[in-house]
């Protein structure tokens, strides 16, 4: 099967974009990721499939694959990228965009000077809805839990959804971090039933934080949206941080704001569109 594709980036979060406006492809979890296999496919963090509007308050709908294959909630960086995707596709000529994703429906805003602002939704921090399953942790206080981790580490999170699962700590040094050491450990922690992205931010400021994320499905990666919603919403809760945050990654900077409780989280950032390319994904997959 020969298909079109997108290659986008957002602070260097990767994906291939793929049009399913007027037909569907029917790729399965093995396709995914051949499109997502940086030797032998295209290469990306997450696949962002483009489907029209199901419902009638929304202009779009889009479907995200983890580089795994797994379907996922919701991503950040790739809703920045989705609108980037349908203005310059000529699927639509709106500058604000409303789009269903698995964790809900997010608004887009391409801006004129190129940065897209997205309208996140509240953050959820109800524990089944994260999910989080609390017989697995200790809780340290109201917002803390800490988590015993397979090599005996124990760590200190917030937990948080923003439509997909976070768990969250504060480090001394990204650049030292034990990021790689200890974000397969926490995805698959038992208290995590869907598993879980794990963000290790170091906090400059009351407005600054520099944030890696162990993506799940994916790896580290150059950076995660709503990894980024999720570190400055629990750097707000700790009483670290303002409600307006810069947002540092290896990628690029996202600006991030949350004025508490059931209020939208905000995020400000990049999208590019790459090269456009076609792909043959073999009959064997
Ligand atoms: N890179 C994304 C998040 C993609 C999904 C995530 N790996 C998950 O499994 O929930 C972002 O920018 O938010």
């Amino acid at each position: 099967m020969r298909i079109r594709f997108t290659k986008m980036q957002g602070a260097g979060n990767d994906f291939v974009v793929l049009d399913e406006t007027t037909q569907r492809l029917n790729l399965t979890p093995a396709h995914y990721r051949f499109l997502a296999d940086r030797h032998f496919g295209v290469g990306a963090d997450q696949i962002l499939t483009v489907r029209p509007a199901p419902q009638p308050d929304v202009d779009f709908e889009y479907v995200i694959h983890n580089a795994d294959g797994g379907e996922v909630e919701q991503c950040g960086n790739g809703s920045r990228c989705f609108v980037r995707f349908v203005r310059e596709q000529g699927l639509t000529d709106k500058t604000t965009v409303r789009v269903k994703v698995h964790g809900g429906v997010i608004t887009l805003q391409e801006m004129p000077d190129g940065q897209v602002t997205v309208d996140m939704g509240a953050p959820v921090f109800d524990l089944p809805q994260v999910p989080f399953a609390a017989a697995y942790a200790t809780a340290v206080n109201d917002t803390t839990w800490q988590l015993v981790l397979s090599n005996g580490d124990a760590v200190k999170v917030g937990v948080v959804s923003m439509g997909n699962p976070h768990a969250v700590q504060v480090v001394a040094d990204v650049d030292t971090a034990p990021v790689l050491a200890q974000g397969p450990l926490i995805e698959n922690h038992a208290a995590f039933p869907k598993r879980v992205n794990a963000g290790f931010m170091q906090v400059l400021s009351r407005n600054a934080l520099r944030l890696r994320v162990f993506e799940r499905g994916a790896g580290e990666t150059l950076a995660c949206g709503t990894g980024a919603c999720a570190a400055v919403v629990t750097g707000i809760r700790w009483g670290l941080l303002d409600p307006c945050v810069t947002v540092q990654t290896h990628g690029g900077t996202l600006t991030i704001e949350w004025q508490g409780g059931d209020t939208p989280v905000r995020m400000i950032g990049p999208a590019t569109t790459v090269f456009n390319g076609e792909i043959t994904i073999p009959d064997t997959l």
